[in-house]
């Protein structure tokens, strides 16, 4: 995508092509296309993670409950978004035996439990044996810590999305 054609795209093309870099959230994609014209991958990439920082507390946690667990029940159901299964499926976890699956779902179920959201983590940086771990590390932590390791992962997942969209055209910026 050459950035004439990025940023000349019409309201609905600019969503439709970046609206889930967070995952469910084309609200922040319509918000950014107000703010046109991005010069690289690195100034969008800013202005997303920059819309994200000033949010409230409150609307922050809101981003991560848009997120489907790993493993879980939308993965069972075929219900996650293209992106999230191909980032699930990268890290093994549609592959996962009903012992580990039992053994995450129980882990996500306490995590949600204990700080009102999901367990986010940017899958495509791990595997299986490493999202148990993580998962049963960052439960013991501080809630305040947690909600900002939480968002710094919707940001790796982002910027792996920006990147693999703006890598799909090789006339890119
Ligand atoms: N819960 C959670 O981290 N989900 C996300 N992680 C990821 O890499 N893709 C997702 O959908």
């Amino acid at each position: 995508m050459d950035k004439k054609k990025k940023n000349s795209m019409d309201f609905g093309e600019f969503v439709d092509v970046f609206g889930n870099v967070i995952e469910r959230c084309p609200l922040i994609a319509a918000k950014k296309k107000t703010q046109r014209p991005f010069s690289d991958l690195e100034d969008l990439k800013k202005h997303f993670f920059a819309f994200i920082d000033a949010l409230p507390q409150k609307s922050q946690e809101g981003i991560l409950r848009c997120h489907p667990d790993l493993a879980g029940s939308e993965l069972r159901r075929g219900t996650l978004t293209a992106e999230s299964q191909r980032e699930q499926s990268a890290a093994g976890l549609t592959s996962l035996g009903a012992d580990e699956r039992l053994r995450l779902a129980e882990l996500n179920a306490q995590y949600r439990a204990r700080f009102g959201f999901p367990f986010v983590l940017a899958a495509r940086f791990s595997d299986r044996a490493a999202v148990s771990r993580e998962l049963a590390r960052r439960l013991l932590c501080p809630s305040a810590q947690e909600l900002r390791t939480a968002l710094g992962e919707v940001k790796k997942i982002g910027s792996l999305r920006l990147a693999d969209l703006l890598r799909a055209d090789p006339a890119k910026l």
